[in-house]
Formats: structure tokens, sequence, C-alpha cells
């Protein structure tokens, strides 16, 4: 498991009668959190379960770690954790049952670990899952997969249904595993607040076609709403990255490339009298429209 490349995905496609996802091609770098974001239904989770080859793509190659499960599912099962949204086939059991066949695929898996991220998401471990409220399934099926330590988690929207402290004690799990191992972690979400506190990385889904990934930081650095003052000759639609313009009330313009827009400013004798980065939910929603 040498490879620095956690999950690489090569021209993969999911055809359906109605749909179709991809070809998508991925490179994902190991430690890193990426945000897979797209509006309802353009396939994040379809992108997820062939990455675990739950679902069969149609053509194309998924590898974690450099291998593929053509050669050793068993093996390349180890490599990654799944929390599905929902957690199926598992309503009868109690998670101390599910320890015990989840449990014995990963040989990084801990008893006493297990049971203490329970203990902190305040879920009960002799209760049949099926019978858990939706928050705490979804904090059951966390637990399980945080607890495999494997070097991939692949969460389908892992805070939904989650409470306030759990989200924060979600984050806190995550913290703390990162100081002794390293982690990719591949989740789907539509929460903003998730991408806030947990994205590295953004990925975009549209149409079934994956854009990204996009640096968060970088993304919030380059986007900006410009205030301006000077020659009312200036063509706004020249300006680097422009977005969106308006002349009233006062001259405004939103850029997607900050740097380049400030320089042709200049050079046009426009002055710049306030900038603010753009909100991260306005931000997404006008890179999903693009
Ligand atoms: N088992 C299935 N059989 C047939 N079509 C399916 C199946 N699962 C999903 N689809 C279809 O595949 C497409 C992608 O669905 P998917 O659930 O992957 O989207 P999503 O982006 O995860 O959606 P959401 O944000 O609502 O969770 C949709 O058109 C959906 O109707």
């Amino acid at each position: 498991m040498n490879s620095t490349i956690a999950l690489r995905t090569e021209r993969l496609v999911k055809r359906r009668a109605d749909y179709c996802l991809g070809p998508v091609d991925l490179a994902l770098e190991h430690g890193y959190t990426y945000a897979l974001v797209g509006p309802n239904g353009t396939g994040k989770t379809t992108l997820l379960t062939c990455c675990m080859n739950l679902t069969r793509p149609t053509s194309g190659k998924v590898e974690l770690f450099g291998r593929s499960y053509e050669t050793g599912e068993a093996e390349i099962r180890t490599y990654a954790a799944f929390v599905p949204d929902p957690l199926e086939g598992c309503e009868s059991f109690t998670l101390l049952e599910m320890e015990k066949f989840i449990g014995r695929w990963y040989e990084r898996w801990d008893g006493s670990d297990y049971r203490r991220r329970a203990e902190r998401f305040r879920i009960p471990l002799h209760k049949p899952y099926g019978r858990l409220s939706q928050g705490d399934r979804k904090k059951a099926a966390l637990t399980l997969a945080l607890s495999t330590r494997a070097p991939l988690l692949l969460l389908d929207e892992p805070t939904n249904g989650l409470d306030l402290a759990s989200r924060s004690q979600l984050k806190q799990m995550l913290v703390e595993d990162s100081e002794t191992m390293e982690r990719t972690v591949l989740m789907s979400t539509h929460s903003v607040e998730d991408i806030r506190q947990f994205a590295d990385y953004i990925l975009l889904l549209k149409e079934g076609r994956v854009e990204g990934p996009y640096d968060k930081d970088s993304l919030s650095m380059s986007w900006r709403r410009l205030w301006l003052t000077g020659p009312a000759t200036l063509d706004m639609s020249a300006v680097p990255g422009a977005v969106e313009w308006s002349e009233a009330p006062v001259p405004h313009l939103i850029t997607r490339d900050r740097d380049a827009a400030l320089a042709y400013l200049e050079e046009n004798g426009v002055q710049v009298t306030s900038e603010q980065p753009l909100p991260l939910d306005e931000l997404l929603e006008r890179l999903l429209q693009l």
C-alpha cells in the first residue's frame, strides 16, 4: 500500500436506463479530505458505491492505493470503510453483534476504541440497529467505519441527522485520528458547514461529470466581490474572471480570478474601494451554475 494516491478512477462510467455517471477520472492524494458536492440525483452515491465495488461500473477502472478489485478484492476492501446513507441489511443486529462480523475484516480494528467511540456518540451497544433513531443509526455507521482505522473513508452524507454535539464529536474524532494515522476522506454532502469544517478540496458533480478537485482555501482567495470607482466606460465583461457585474447602486463585480482582475482594473485606471470574499454557500452555488 505505497501509493500516495488513495483513490483513482479511470474513465469510470455507470450507465442506467435514464442516467449516466462519467466518464470520471479522479486521483485523490492520500491524507486529505474531499467534499463531493452536487445537486440531488447527479450521482454522488453512485460514485461512492462504484468506488467500493458495491455498484458494478459499466466500464472503467477503480484503484485503491494502486490496487484494483480484480487483483484482490478481499485485501483491497480492508483499505476502505464506507458509511452509506442509510446502512441497510443490519436492522436486527446490535452494535456489539456487528463488531463481530465487521471487526474481523480489519487488522487495525480495536474493540475498546470501538466501544469508546460508541460511548462518545452516546449510542447503545445492545439495541438492534433497526430500532435506533435516524441520527443514532448514522452515528452507529460512523462508529463502525472510524473504528476500522482504514486509511480511506467514503462517507455518504455523514452528518445527515446528527445533532450539534455529535457533529462536534465527529470532528474531534477525525482530528484525533489524524494525529496517529494518515487518512483520506471522500464525503458526499449537501452541508456547507461540513465543507467548511472538514474539506481540504471540493469535487463538483454536475450532470454526471466530476470537476475538480478545487483547493477550498484557494477558491475562497480567488473568488471576490469588488466595489469600484473610476471610468464609467470600462467594459466589465473584459475584467479577468468576471462572472457578474452591475453599475447600480455602486459599480461592483464578482470575479473568480482576484489577482488578474485587480491588475487589469489598475491598468485601466479603476480603483477598487472594497473587496470581500464570497460566502462559501454562494461560492458553491455559483460554481455549480458555471
Ligand atoms: N438502484 C438504482 N437503480 C436505478 N437507478 C438508480 C439506482 N440508484 C440510483 N439511481 C439513479 O441514479 C441517479 C443518481 O443517483 P444517486 O443516488 O447516485 O444521486 P445522488 O447525487 O447521490 O443524489 P442525492 O443528492 O439525492 O443523494 C439518479 O437518477 C437515480 O434515480
